[in-house]
């Protein structure tokens, strides 16, 4: 984040602090003419009903905002008035004389003071965020450092062949002052981790560093885990294995800083200062202050984890997690209350009704973002379990079906044309004859490889069969789309796999037809299918879209 835009959080948070003071100094000078009635003898159950619910407010809030002594404060008090609220009147009335004791109505009264010293400054306040640099990653950039200038280069061309822009460097001293942000890896040569490396002190958790190395034993390898290395791959060195690291670690540490949150909360400067506070950490947050528009916010923004407060206004929230529940799109989504509630029993209740964790006001910035960026680390992972294939990483058949479907429908509906196109890789039969099944299995990685780095991340990438792929290109003209997709083809060619029975090459045909033209999705997969099976007909290694009224030109059989 720039620093122009850490200032302008500061100032926003700065705002909701101001406004959050004068809410509670009003909520207080509340308190104390109830405390005064108190004093007075005037104890009825009404006006402690509201000082307990002001005192809640206060305890859950202040320490978000800075003000943790008072918060404290509230809650203390809360904890002690909490039985007399429990209590039926008769019982109530007896119980008040014992609660509501004069050093209880002068501990009320002493709010204020809490407040206001905060504000000359007497109470550390600790409000400005917490800077966190979460490293953004673009799964696309690669640095090689490597002494040898020669290997370097081998493995670099090797590396770009499967989509990445590849960087070298001789030395790591050259290497930190190499733009690191936004880097899929750093692949360090084993020799320059010999010593002590100072030169990597602080550059652990920017970016996945991958050791390449040629003994491969356990002290060699925990001498790179101290130095801070993230993977290790043995030589002789094969591209297609080091490319699927990178592509694995870069997709991990991705999840990591990234998330979708939708906070529910009916206190809006919370609500505001959790929101901020984890935007600037990097997640995309959507607020809702209205219980009522929760199911509707959900189907558009569609978030990873739902932070939820345990009371809204008239709505509880464990019976909006049951709710929720209902709808089966729903069942597997995290919800965490985010509330004031200590006591072990409630929050037990309160999951019980459908909610996942707890997490207890007032939560310091640091560890909101933490909690936050582990549940939905977490909670991607599970649905890339569930939607995704585990060879490949892309969608699966079914999933991959739905997003067609829903695309042609965008189509449709803003008038935008897509491309979708069946890819099959040619004679793989004899590929796994020749070299093996597990051989084979690399190839089909380094495909699914190369199209996620070629396509763009708002392409559809499906896994359909075996060794059959399919492809969707959102607001895409059919020129475009075929020279993508050629290039594709002609990338793949060059890749050099290597198998026991040697080196050896892969070719690719591809069907296309465009999506919009279609009455259906499945009519637009079939179309792409036809034309597949034409350039399979028509001799291999290369792209035919469908319709084409001549028959695609016969390239030499692979
Ligand atoms: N290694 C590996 N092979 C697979 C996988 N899924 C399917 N296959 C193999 O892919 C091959 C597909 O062979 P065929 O359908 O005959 O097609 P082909 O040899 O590619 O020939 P053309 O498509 O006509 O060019 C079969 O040998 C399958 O066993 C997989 O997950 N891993």
């Amino acid at each position: 984040m720039s620093e122009v835009k850490v200032t302008e959080v500061a100032r926003k948070l700065a705002i909701l602090r101001q406004r959050f003071k004068d809410k509670a100094q009003s909520d207080i000078l509340q308190l104390q003419r109830s405390a005064g009635r108190f004093r007075g003898g005037d104890i009825q159950g009404p006006d402690l009903v509201s000082v307990y619910q002001s005192l809640h407010r206060l305890a859950g809030s202040a320490g978000t905002f800075g003000y943790g002594k008072l918060g404290a404060a509230a809650r203390a008090l809360e904890i002690e008035l909490k039985p007399l609220i429990e209590t039926p009147d008769s019982g109530c009335r007896v119980l008040s004389q014992e609660v509501v004791t004069p050093a209880f109505i002068e501990r009320v009264e002493a709010l204020l003071d809490l407040l206001m010293r905060a504000r000359q400054g007497t109470e550390p306040v600790h409000c400005a965020p917490e800077r966190v640099d979460e490293p953004r990653l673009e799964t696309k950039r690669v640095l090689i450092v490597d002494p040898d200038p020669d290997a370097a280069e081998t493995v670099a061309n090797g590396v770009r062949l499967h989509g990445f822009e590849v960087a070298v460097c001789g030395s790591l001293s050259e290497a930190v002052h190499y733009d690191w942000s936004g880097l899929a890896s750093v692949v360090v040569k084993e020799t320059l981790l010999d010593g002590h490396a100072p030169e990597l002190n602080g550059c652990a958790g920017l970016t996945p560093m991958i050791c390449i190395g040629t003994e491969d034993s356990f002290e060699r390898r925990y001498q790179f885990a101290a130095r801070g290395m993230d993977g290790f791959i043995p030589e002789p060195l094969s591209i297609p294995a080091l490319v699927d690291y990178i592509e694995r670690l870069s997709s991990e540490w991705a999840d990591k800083g990234t998330g979708r949150v939708m906070i529910v909360d009916d206190d809006a400067e919370l609500l505001e200062h959790y929101a901020l506070v984890l935007e600037q950490a990097g997640l995309e947050v959507c607020g809702v202050s209205d219980p009522t528009r929760i199911l509707r916010v959900l189907s558009g923004f569609r978030p990873d984890l739902v932070l939820m407060d345990v009371q809204l206004g008239k709505f509880s929230g464990a019976h909006l997690a049951r709710m929720l529940r209902y709808d089966p799109e729903w069942l597997g989504l995290p919800i965490v209350y985010l509330s004031s509630e200590e006591n072990r029993e409630s929050q037990v209740e309160a999951l019980s009704e459908g909610g996942d964790d707890f997490l207890t006001k007032p939560v310091s910035d640091g560890f909101l973002i933490n909690a936050v960026k582990v549940r939905c680390y977490r909670a991607r992972q599970l649905d890339k379990l569930v939607s995704r294939d585990s060879l490949t990483g892309l969608l699966k058949h079914g999933v991959a079906k739905q997003e067609i479907l829903k695309e042609h429908a965008r189509c449709q509906r803003m008038g935008q044309s897509s491309v979708v196109a069946m890819l099959d890789l040619d004679h793989f039969k004899r590929v796994n004859d020749r070299f093996g099944h597990r051989t084979g299995d690399v190839v089909i990685k380094g495909l699914s490889n190369l199209l996620r780095n070629r396509l763009r991340k708002t392409d559809v990438i499906g896994r359909y069969g075996g060794e059959e792929f399919v492809v969707v290109l959102p607001n895409c003209a059919a020129d475009d789309a075929r020279a993508v997709l050629q290039s594709v083809c002609d990338q793949l060619a060059q890749i050099v796999f290597k198998g026991d029975g040697g080196e050896f090459s892969v070719t690719l045909s591809i069907g296309m037809a465009p999506l919009h033209a279609f009455a259906s999705s499945e009519d637009a997969i079939e179309a792409a299918d036809q034309a597949l099976y034409q350039r399979k007909q028509a001799g291999r290694n290369g792209v035919t879209v469908a319709g084409n009224d001549h028959p695609p030109e016969r390239c030499a059989d692979g």
